[in-house]
């Protein structure tokens, strides 16, 4: 279980998180959301021991996380927005390295860099170099990577960041499995659809303040499962609906061109970081 108390960090003058306070059961994969420079990053770089809390703390299963505590910082683990690979290093020496740094022993590095590789797809290409593999398979085996050393919480900075969507699929489905395993998941994405699909709960977070934390079939209901996108002269405009027939009555009402749809949890990030720029 992961526990932020009063979590907060200032860069100078600037708050970038400001009393965060969340709670992170085990097994539950969590996405933090919102627009840039909202606080994402930061908050996952203190909870890596990258950049230290300004005020507030940082629990793991009940134990204060600190940068001396190697035990609980070995229950974690982290993949960056960057790719932190060196280009000339093949897969297998990638995951050997990573193993050596933790002091694993080899026989169980090669053993666990097979099932990970293999459980990842990438098996085939082992023996291929970072510089020659695609952005899909890279961001594949930084998660390889952070699984070697068997962490229970797997922090993830936009992992498809940038990747078609067939990679895009393809990565979800792999998080999806690992998090099935009782891996604990907490993702920042811009892609609303990839934390709609994956995610058990999701936070909004702007301006360095968590404001909400629902499951994203909550917000949906909370803001009417239906929508009707109306084109006006002024472009679209989208209202939403808790039943489909009071949506069809509006749509028929309405003198312009409209569609019935379904709401998305991107609906709902749009409206709540559209009231929140007005404020
Ligand atoms: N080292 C730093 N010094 C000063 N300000 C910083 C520093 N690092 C980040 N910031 C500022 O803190 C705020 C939060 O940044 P952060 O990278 O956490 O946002 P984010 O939500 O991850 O954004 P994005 O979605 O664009 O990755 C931003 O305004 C950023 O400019």
């Amino acid at each position: 279980m992961i526990e932020l108390q009063h979590l907060t960090k200032q860069y100078d003058q600037f708050v970038a998180v400001s009393d965060l306070n969340l709670t992170i059961k085990t097994g539950e994969f969590f996405g933090l959301l919102g627009p840039n420079g909202a606080g994402k990053t930061t908050t996952i770089s203190m909870l890596s021991t990258l950049l230290l809390p300004t005020k507030g703390s940082i629990q793991i299963d009940g134990e204060p996380l600190t940068r001396k505590n190697d035990r609980l910082k070995r229950k974690l683990s982290v993949v960056t927005q960057e790719y932190s690979m060196r280009q000339d290093m093949t897969m297998d020496e990638i995951m050997e390295y990573q193993g050596r740094l933790y002091y694993m022993p080899v026989k169980k590095i090669r053993e666990r860099s097979e099932e990970l590789l293999d459980f990842c797809g990438l098996l085939n290409y082992r023996k291929r170099t970072v510089r020659k593999l695609s952005g899909g398979m890279k961001r594949k085996l930084m998660v390889c990577r952070a699984l070697l050393t068997e962490p229970e919480i797997l922090l993830l900075d936009e992992p498809t960041a940038g990747m078609d969507a067939l990679a895009r699929r393809q990565m979800w489905n792999l998080l999806k499995k690992l998090n099935q395993r009782n891996l604990t998941i907490l993702l920042t994405t811009h892609y609303m659809e990839e934390a709609e699909s994956l995610c058990d709960r999701v936070g909004f977070m702007c301006r360095g303040v968590l404001e909400e934390t629902d499951t994203p079939r909550h917000m949906i209901e909370l803001l009417g499962r239906y929508a009707v996108d109306e084109t006006t002269g002024d472009g679209v405009r989208s209202h939403y609906f808790s039943g489909k027939e009071e949506a069809i009555r509006y749509l028929s009402d309405s003198p312009w061109e409209t569609t019935l749809r379904s709401t998305t949890l991107e609906d709902v990030f749009l409206e709540h970081v559209g009231k929140l720029d007005r404020k």
